[in-house]
């Protein structure tokens, strides 16, 4: 059996290995003359797979390692009877992670309390409903606006209008759709970022073209609000003077901790097994690396917000990655897009909170509780 890769996808070889000859291909160029004679195509989200692609192929399963699949025709796949498979939830982790260490950094350097604030979830799926969860374990109030996953608490569901202009805090998690009865390609257009209060804060992880970002642009010019972009209209080929005018801009890698990437992989795998009947022989967790930092201690005088804030900064401090983006393209050595791609090719280890044990001496119950509820392993000595 041959099976087509992204370069990009790790592990390939150790998942996929026993299953055919794997051939590893960039993930953004490739084309139908590289698919021809593969029976299996494994794609992440920068692989366009549709007719042009897979039409002269004898491709029989696609599978993508990520949680969106707008860049899927489901459609064509499902008329032609190729098996498709994606991997949803993968990184969910990851991008909730993403974002609350966004909210922990603009918290400090625009000096608000999280607990005071309002945080709008826009999309209530895998990342907007653990987010929900985690921003409610620190008592922080939500509003939720999701037309096919309504809010569990009726104090929570918003009309997007409403959501907006209410919320200091916004974060979409929707996927990209175009069509059907809420379609999100710029769901937030000219009205809805009028709607957006002065002084709030937008973060989209979710993909580029679900704010119109042209419109954005000329928001921001008037310095009243905050954004925060991990996704961009037109990926890879970015608008230097937009990521000017973000307070944290990103290569669209919120989803990008190991356990995300790995567990993508491995999801696909499984998927593939299910398809052909094979069994599994990979399992994820025994291929997961052990992280660099794998605990911490904090000694009883500690308070809830000093742990969370120490332990969520030493897993993950996003501004690392504005700065790799920023750095990168101010030194004008390569172009836009080749820069925008080389970050995420490239893109250091990055773990999530539940792969660090923090040891907690004497502390209050109510400090362990707090820090298991951002998913941290706590252990009270
Ligand atoms: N920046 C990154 O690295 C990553 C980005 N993503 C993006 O985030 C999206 C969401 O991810 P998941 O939560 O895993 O997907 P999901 O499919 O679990 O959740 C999406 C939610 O959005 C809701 N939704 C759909 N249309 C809506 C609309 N018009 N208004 C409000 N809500 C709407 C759905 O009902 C669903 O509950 C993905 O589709 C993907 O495009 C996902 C992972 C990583
Ligand atoms: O899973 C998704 O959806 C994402 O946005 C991925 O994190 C994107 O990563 P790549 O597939 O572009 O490597």
């Amino acid at each position: 059996m041959k099976i087509v890769a992204d370069e990009n996808i790790p592990l390939a070889d150790v998942f996929f290995g026993g299953l055919g000859e794997v051939v590893s291909v960039p993930g953004r160029t490739l084309n139908a003359a590289q698919v021809a004679d593969a029976d299996v195509l494994l794609v992440r989200s920068v692989t366009r797979v549709n007719r042009e692609l897979l039409e002269n192929s004898k491709v029989r399963f696609v599978a993508s390692a990520t949680s969106g699949i707008d860049h899927v025709d489901t459609d064509w796949l499902k008329e032609k009877g190729i098996g498709f498979a994606h991997a949803p939830g993968c990184n969910a982790d990851s991008v909730v992670e993403y974002v609350l260490s966004v909210i922990n950094v603009l918290s400090e350097q625009l000096g608000f309390s999280l607990k005071e604030q309002v945080v709008g979830i826009i999309g209530k799926g895998q990342v907007g409903g653990r987010l929900l969860r985690r921003l409610e374990a620190l008592g922080v109030r939500c509003l939720v606006h999701d037309p096919f996953a309504p809010a569990e608490k009726t104090e929570q569901q918003a009309e997007l209008d409403d959501l907006l202009a209410k919320s200091d805090i916004i974060s979409l998690h929707t996927p990209l759709t175009k069509h059907g009865d809420h379609p999100t390609f710029h769901l937030l257009n000219a009205h809805c970022i009028g709607l957006i209060r002065p002084g709030s804060i937008l973060i989209n992880s979710s993909r580029g073209p679900v704010v119109d970002n042209l419109v954005l642009l000329d928001r921001l010019r008037q310095g009243d609000m905050t954004a925060v972009l991990d996704v961009w209209e037109q990926e890879p080929d970015i608008n230097p003077e937009l990521l000017d005018h973000v307070a944290i801009g990103t290569p669209h890698i919120a989803g990008y901790s190991l356990e995300a990437k790995i567990r993508g992989t491995g999801m696909i795998y499984q998927a593939m097994c299910r398809y052909f009947g094979f069994p599994t022989r990979v399992r994820i967790n025994n291929v997961m690396p052990i992280p660099v930092l794998r605990s911490m201690t904090f000694s009883s005088d500690v308070q809830a917000e000093e742990a969370i804030t120490t332990a969520l900064r030493a897993v993950y401090d996003v501004r690392r990655d504005d700065n790799r983006l920023r750095l990168a393209l101010r030194q004008r050595k390569e172009a836009v897009p080749v820069v925008f791609d080389r970050l995420r090719k490239t893109y250091p280890e990055r773990r999530e909170f539940q792969s660090l044990k923090v040891r907690l001496r004497n502390a209050t119950p109510d400090v362990k509780h707090q820090l298991e509820g951002q998913g941290f392993r706590v252990v009270s000595e």
